[in-house]
């Protein structure tokens, strides 16, 4: 793997400025969807940081966040629908209204569960946010409210997404080379 990232780089699928308008675009929808309220912001560790960080300053309403980390079963983190809470949320989420915030949803297995592991705590409202829906790979349905870019089935990088933990801080959503994959 090069030292320098942008080598690993096969190419661009959204740029840095398709991201910072269309999150402008997510914040102005929860804006106004979400007016007279107060919003919890669930963000899904660890990919979902960056994009959350940037998303909770497009809405101009008051927000709390709040962070879950979820991990699968085994290495096949998505195929096996087995999912264990890492870490639980600090507050409670009873008649808040819940916005789960997600770098990308692929096979919708973790927000499956998320979303019904949450509904049994009362919350007055849940709805999901995605960065990035990829719709070929799904295999449980998953009702988005707010998605960002539907996607081909690429494995991205970029934007909180990583491959072995490395590209997180790409400033946009890029696909590798076959070689970064290999090594
Ligand atoms: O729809 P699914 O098939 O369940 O896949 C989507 C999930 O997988 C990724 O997380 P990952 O386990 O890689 O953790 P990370 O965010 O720490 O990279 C991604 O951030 C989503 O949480
Ligand atoms: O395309 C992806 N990239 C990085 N992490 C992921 N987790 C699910 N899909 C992806
Ligand atoms: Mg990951």
């Amino acid at each position: 793997m090069s030292n320098n990232m942008m080598d690993d780089l096969e190419k661009i699928l959204v740029s840095e400025t398709e991201v910072a308008s269309r999150i402008k675009e997510l914040g102005e929808a929860i804006t106004q969807d979400y007016a007279g309220k107060e919003i919890l912001m669930i963000g899904v560790l660890r990919g979902a940081v960056i994009f959350m960080a940037d998303l909770a300053r497009a809405i101009k309403l008051p927000v709390a966040i709040d962070f879950m980390a979820v991990s699968s079963y085994g290495s096949t983190t998505s195929s096996s629908g087995v999912v264990r809470i890492l870490k639980d949320l600090d507050e409670d989420v009873e008649n808040k209204h819940v916005l789960i915030v997600e770098d990308i949803i692929d096979s919708g297995l973790t927000l499956n569960y998320l979303m019904e592991n949450l509904w049994s705590r009362k919350p007055a409202s849940i709805k999901i946010c995605t960065l990035l829906n990829k719709p070929d790979r799904r295999k449980v349905e998953v009702p988005i409210a707010y998605n960002g870019f539907t996607i081909p089935d690429y494995f991205v990088v970029g934007y909180g997404l990583d491959f072995a933990e490395k590209y997180r801080n790409f400033p946009f959503i890029g696909v590798l080379k076959p070689e970064a994959y290999e090594g």
